[in-house]
């Protein structure tokens, strides 16, 4: 099984694209010779002058012109597919508003990103429930709100939901996610339709189960949904799953069951180093060649594809620690509290500076890594960096997706500040949090705070 860029390793490689390659392949960012690296039309170094870093820059023309690529792709009139956006990949209130301008719908995976769906303007009859583990509060939200479909992984969660749709007297519109044990080929922690994984009914027990909610009260079962994984370049796993919901599909029909709907999910992977794009072309005719002609209504649920390329973490160059005789660590400002995925999955990103002056040959290889206290706190190993000296600027790039949703505070690192350009204009949509917020809803007991010292010893 090939591995792809999400599984490998930041070390230093012979074929590290420069930073020319690195930009040749992505339309929205330029260097310019005098303003340095521009997202869409606005220099990036105004952005962190006038915010400081790090800072995430999302760009929204670069999104908008990715969600009309991949609705292009998807609209032909044997697909009609509708696009429910994965809130998860980036939940700014910003980002989904602008997805639903364009007519997006929504993916969500708790009552959070189905209470931020709705406050962007995505009307509940355009959100899709998932996950695998749904609390009474979510559901009951859900179904309070009548959204579009419920994608329910378990029976346990079937026969949950059935007591709480009879119990308000509301009917749930239900889909069956299903395991389709097929793999990925993607990174073993994002892959997520092999049998192991603990996502979807099994395979096997997906169309007794279908049968049974459709005895249940107050579930009407509508479809099948599948999602094999995330960072997916090759569409060869899609249609392999494809191929295996519509067996499911054509057999439930014939035992005189309807089915109206198929969910594809998300998975849809992009280029961070020098990969091959995940095409939307090849995912429309994965979907095509084996669902299209079943006269289902469609359903996608992509993230990463549409978002990531378009946003890019600004940090500084804090200082450069030279060890004789070994590659320099370059400490940025930004860290794993940040951005987590080259800690989590050694996921590769290109580097740029912002400055053109320092956008140069590759100085050797060097490691640039994060001040938390951790030794996983890197951004790239050994890796043929341009020389970058303290004060130095650079964009993380391919970071719209999976980065400041996944940030947390860890060192007690306020969340990093975000903006917004759009064409050649730009604006805050996050400022820095203030250092007091980290600390702002502990509570310390009265007594800890007069200073009591308690039972020490004799309680333990
Ligand atoms: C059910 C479901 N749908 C959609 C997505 C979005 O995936 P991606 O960002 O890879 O498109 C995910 C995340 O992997 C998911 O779990
Ligand atoms: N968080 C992952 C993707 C997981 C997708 C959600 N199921 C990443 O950064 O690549």
């Amino acid at each position: 099984m090939s591995m792809p860029s999400v599984s490998a390793p930041p070390s230093s490689s012979m074929t590290d694209p420069s930073v020319a390659d690195l930009l040749a392949a992505r339309p929205h960012l330029r260097m310019h010779a005098l303003e340095g690296l521009m997202l869409e039309q606005v220099p990036l170094a105004a952005i962190a002058d006038a915010l400081g870093t790090p800072v995430w820059v999302t760009g929204a023309g670069t999104l908008r012109s990715r969600y009309r690529r991949l609705e292009a792709a998807l609209a032909e009139p044997s697909l009609g597919a509708s696009i429910h956006y994965a809130v998860k990949a980036n939940d700014h209130l910003a980002i989904l508003r602008i997805l639903s301008i364009e007519g997006a719908g929504a993916d969500v995976v708790s009552g959070g990103e189905m209470r931020r769906a709705i406050e962007a303007g995505i009307p509940p009859a355009r959100i899709v429930f998932s996950g695998v583990g749904k609390s009474d509060d979510e559901l009951g939200l859900a179904l309070s709100l009548s959204i579009s479909q419920i994608n329910v992984e378990s029976r346990e969660e079937l026969e949950r939901l059935s007591g709480l749709a009879s119990a308000c007297g509301r009917t749930a519109r239900i889909v069956l996610r299903v395991n389709p044990d097929i793999d990925a080929g993607t990174h073993a922690k994002i892959t997520t339709g092999l049998a192991d994984n603990k996502f979807g009914v099994a395979y096997d027990e997906a169309a007794d189960l279908y049968a049974l909610a459709a005895r249940l009260p107050g579930i009407e079962p509508i479809g099948f949904a599948v999602h094999i994984g995330s960072q997916i370049n090759d569409p060869a796993p899609f249609r392999a799953a494809y191929a295996r919901i519509a067996d499911l599909v054509r057999r439930v029909r014939e035992a005189g069951q309807a089915v109206s709907l198929v969910d594809c999910g998300g998975g849809l992977g992009i280029s961070y180093r020098d990969e091959i794009e995940g095409s939307p072309r090849a995912l429309a005719h994965a979907i095509r060649v084996t669902l299209g002609d079943l006269g289902l209504k469609l359903v996608v649920e992509p993230g990463r594809w549409l978002v990531a390329p378009a946003g890019v973490l600004l940090s500084r160059v804090l200082l450069v620690k030279q060890s004789a005789g070994r590659a320099p660590f370059v400490v940025l400002d930004a860290a794993m509290n940040d951005l987590l995925r080259p800690s989590l999955y050694e996921a590769w990103h290109g580097v740029v500076p912002l400055s053109a002056r320092d956008a140069v040959q590759p100085a050797g290889p060097a490691h640039l890594v994060g001040p938390v206290c951790e030794t996983g706190d890197t951004f790239a190993l050994d890796r043929p960096l341009p020389h970058l000296a303290a004060g130095a600027r650079v964009a993380i790039l391919d970071t719209g997706a999976y980065g400041a949703v996944m940030s947390s505070t860890y060192n007690s690192r306020p969340l990093a500040a975000q903006a917004l350009v759009d064409g050649s204009r730009w604006t805050t949509i996050r400022p820095r949090q203030p250092v007091e917020q980290l600390w702002a809803g502990e509570l310390v007991p009265d007594w800890i705070a007069a200073g009591e010292t308690g039972a020490g010893r004799a309680a333990e």
